[in-house]
């Protein structure tokens, strides 16, 4: 019989407010690629912790190809042969990729491991897997897909025996998806082992051969994911009926963002130049912006956000019927407009501030909060803000004073989505609302958006999962190359069409944006 490259026999890991994993088994074998399910907050990430020597567990034994073993730090795991991509991407942002690569990899005696020795086969091993990647460019200008990319090359460069995949498609184009599953299918028929974790159900059923579920941190059930359907295996996640969201399209009002013939050199040399964007959003409707990151959604959002003003000649933004463009974040928050950034930790919250300061950062700047009186903070006013935006959201926590960091990464997003939401804004941004949020969750953001939407809130959605963005949107557009295609509304165009302009395929030349 062929022995168990890994098992996890007993596992337990109790933090102060929260059992993570309890007596939790796990068997992967040689060549299988096993799903591990959850609801956010479930215990996926802290049991992949354990097994890549980050955390240690209280209790259980861990077994390596039929032997005993403790693993006490990365290195141990990788000694082993196991690889980890991680869901947070652990990335020196001021070095380049092959700095940062070289500085991940342990030392192997025969291998050169500077910069420059390792640049042909960064280039070769993300070529042979579809995942491009320039060797010499600099980390921080980077989009988190492509972040994600070193993350995997790295790993793969190692040659692993078990590579642990926590989310690796999150942020990955449809193609690159499938790239991935092929590269992955292959190395699983060379005889490694992937342990992979996603809330994209179908792709499980796709991909793996196997699953187990974890509710609560316990294995409440395990499954072969190909006798699935993507419906029951999200009911066996979450033991209930998968909830719907409902949206009725409303009449909406005037005009409350224009943004008028966008021209923006980007501030980052490896960024794309936005190319005359114009767009009209209404109070009471949703646009969603389909495209892949790094096509001017970072510029974008930067621009529309005010994290950096316009400059001359840059074209206008208008809220309101106001010139907004030369105002800053802070500025307009304080004239209506609410954001949620792509990067949940570090743009979106600070890792180390409880959640309750995480609430102040923004909810500082609208006077209706109450949070600031007379320049002094009101800490009861800050806390029950937060309490308010956990239990709405369902947020996991050991309560308001967690720092944001002990959250899971889908409930992070659950309260920063959250936290934006009930600061009530009249037009609202959204850069991939539900990243990471397992499929209940997202069901319940998306619904909180057409709320917001019925309520006469002004919405724009970025994000790279279309079918999203067909569930929630009135009029879609595409961003690519830095233009912006005409937004149309949904009912006139198909996922198959705006696919084809997610390439670059469409006439830009004078779409206005402005709805009759
Ligand atoms: N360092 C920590 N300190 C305190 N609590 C923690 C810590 N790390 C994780 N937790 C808690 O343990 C529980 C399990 O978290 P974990 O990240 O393993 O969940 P997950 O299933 O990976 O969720 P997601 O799908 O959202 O990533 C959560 O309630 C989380 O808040």
């Amino acid at each position: 019989m062929t022995e168990p490259r890994l098992q996890m026999l007993g596992i337990s890991k109790i933090y102060p407010s929260v059992v993570a994993n309890a007596d939790v088994n796990l068997t992967v074998m040689p060549g299988e690629i096993h799903a591990v399910l959850g609801e956010n907050g479930a215990g996926k990430s802290t049991l992949m912790k354990i097994i890549y020597g980050v955390v240690k567990p209280d209790d259980g034994q861990i077994m390596w190809e039929g032997r005993q073993v403790h693993i006490n730090s990365p290195h141990d795991a990788r000694k082993l042969g196991i690889g980890m991509v991680f869901q947070h991407f652990a990335l020196f942002e001021t070095l380049t990729v092959a700095e940062n690569i070289a500085l991940a990899l342990d030392d192997t005696p025969g291998h050169d491991r500077s910069p420059a020795a390792l640049a042909p086969r960064i280039r070769a091993v993300s070529e042979q897997y579809g995942l491009p990647l320039d060797p010499a460019r600099l980390v921080h200008s980077m989009s988190v897909g492509e972040r994600q990319r070193v993350e995997i090359v790295r790993c793969l460069l190692q040659s692993p025996k078990l590579l642990i995949m926590d989310e690796p498609t999150s942020v990955l184009t449809p193609d690159a998806v499938l790239k991935l599953f092929e590269s992955l299918r292959r190395l699983a028929a060379e005889g490694v082992s992937i342990v992979y974790i996603s809330h994209k159900l179908d792709e499980i059923q796709t991909l793996c051969d196997k699953a187990t579920v974890l509710r609560g941190g316990r294995v409440s059930g395990t499954a072969l994911p190909k006798q699935e359907s993507a419906r029951s295996l999200a009911e066996l996640m979450i033991g209930r009926e998968l909830p719907v969201c409902v949206s009725v399209p409303q009449q909406p009002g005037n005009v409350v963002l224009h943004l008028d013939a966008l021209d923006i050199e980007s501030d980052d040399p490896f960024g794309t130049r936005l190319k005359e964007i114009s767009l009209a959003l209404r109070a009471g409707e949703i646009v969603g912006i389909a495209g892949i990151s790094g096509n001017g959604q970072q510029e974008l959002l930067k621009a529309i956000s005010g994290e950096r003003p316009l400059g001359r000649r840059q074209g206008t933004i208008q809220m309101f019927g106001q010139d907004v463009g030369a105002l800053d974040a802070a500025q307009r928050r304080q004239r209506g407009m609410g954001f949620v950034p792509e990067e949940r930790l570090g743009r979106g919250a600070v890792p180390d501030l409880s959640l309750a300061d995480n609430t102040l950062l923004t909810g500082y700047v609208p006077p209706a909060t109450g949070m600031v009186q007379r320049g002094i903070v009101k800490r009861g006013a800050v806390a029950a803000f937060a309490r308010d935006v956990i239990e709405r959201f369902k947020v996991k926590c050991g309560g308001e004073r967690s720092a944001a960091a002990s959250l899971s990464g889908g409930n992070l997003q659950k309260f920063i989505v959250g936290r934006e939401i009930m600061l009530s804004p009249k037009v609202m941004i959204f850069a991939q609302p539900t990243w990471g949020v397992d499929i209940g969750a997202a069901m319940l953001i998306r619904q909180a958006i057409i709320d917001m939407r019925n309520a006469g809130v002004a919405v724009l959605v970025l994000s790279e999962e279309i079918e999203e963005l067909f569930m929630l949107s009135d009029r879609i557009a595409v961003l690519a190359d830095g233009r912006l295609s005409r937004a149309v509304p949904v009912a006139d165009t198909s996922i198959n069409e705006v696919g084809v302009w997610m390439s670059g395929d469409f006439n830009y030349q004078g779409a206005q944006n402005v709805p009759a």
